[in-house]
């Protein structure tokens, strides 16, 4: 059994004790588009991100709206929550306190294989969901991808070879993201992202986006090379003492498009 199995199969046990709530009264700021933001130039999705399954605690003790208020000062083209209690110890209620707090797009980093789990992420204001190809049956990821973008929700398609990104362009996914991490080793290669772009369909309009292992400047060029307009970091961000600074790095010498 794979990590991401494990995961699934814990999610389905917790989706079953979800509700939604009926009249939300929260307010959330207006916000743009992830994808016309990444059509102009490269940019910086960075995540809140308190612990993984393959670093263990990362930094469970982070004020997680004063980290996001870092990010989005820094120019983060969005910001990623990761909502998965169990294996991340984030929570949907720190996705609700970004996205009240920041203007940037806000990405519900989780394991999505239920409907009532976007309905939830856009009730605490997500703008963007993540689909995981390894982790839905075609006919799971064509149904949940309908489902979301009737909510005019953003999708991220998240894949890890040549026959996921198949899927995912089959699907119409504009935002395709490209995972480092080998979900059953866990270990890390940029390589996956220069692999699978030399096939990408950049002329029709697609974009992609390097996920995982980005520690440095040069790792976010390296992929940015590669024809790569956004990033997604995590645990350098989390790591860092001024992330902020490490954002700045990351976008400056970016292409604009
Ligand atoms: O990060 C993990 O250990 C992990 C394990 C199993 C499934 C997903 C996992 N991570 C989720 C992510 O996609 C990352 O948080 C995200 O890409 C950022 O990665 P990083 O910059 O390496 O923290």
């Amino acid at each position: 059994m794979t990590i991401l199995d494990k995961i699934i199969a814990t999610k389905r046990q917790e989706i079953k004790h979800y509700t939604t709530i009926q009249e939300s009264k929260d307010v959330f700021p207006e916000k743009p588009r992830l994808t016309d933001h990444l059509r102009n130039k490269n940019g910086v999705i960075s995540e809140i991100k308190r612990a993984s399954p393959s670093k263990g605690d990362i930094h469970t003790t982070v004020d997680i709206v004063a980290q996001a208020k870092k990010y989005e000062e820094a120019g983060a083209a969005a910001i990623s929550v990761l909502t998965d209690e169990t294996y991340f110890k984030g929570s949907i209620d720190d996705l609700r306190l970004v996205a009240q707090a920041v203007s940037v797009p806000v990405l519900c980093k989780d394991f999505m294989i239920s409907e009532i789990q976007i309905d939830r992420a856009k009730q605490a204001g997500a703008t963007i969901i993540l689909l995981i190809v390894a982790a839905l049956e075609k006919e799971e990821l064509e149904q949940l991808y309908r489902y979301a973008k009737a909510q005019s929700l953003e999708i991220l398609v998240e894949v890890h070879d040549e026959k996921e990104m198949a899927l995912a362009v089959e699907l119409g996914a504009e935002l395709i993201g490209v995972n480092n991490r080998n979900l059953k080793t866990f270990e890390v290669s940029l390589e996956r992202t220069a692999e699978l772009a030399k096939n990408f369909p950049f002329n029709s309009g697609r974009i992609l986006i390097s996920e995982s292992g980005l520690h440095t400047k040069e790792d976010a060029q390296f992929v940015y090379g590669c024809g790569a307009s956004g990033i997604l970091v995590g645990e350098a961000l989390m790591r860092s003492e001024n992330p902020g600074a490490w954002i700045r790095e990351a976008i400056k010498g970016a292409v604009v498009r």
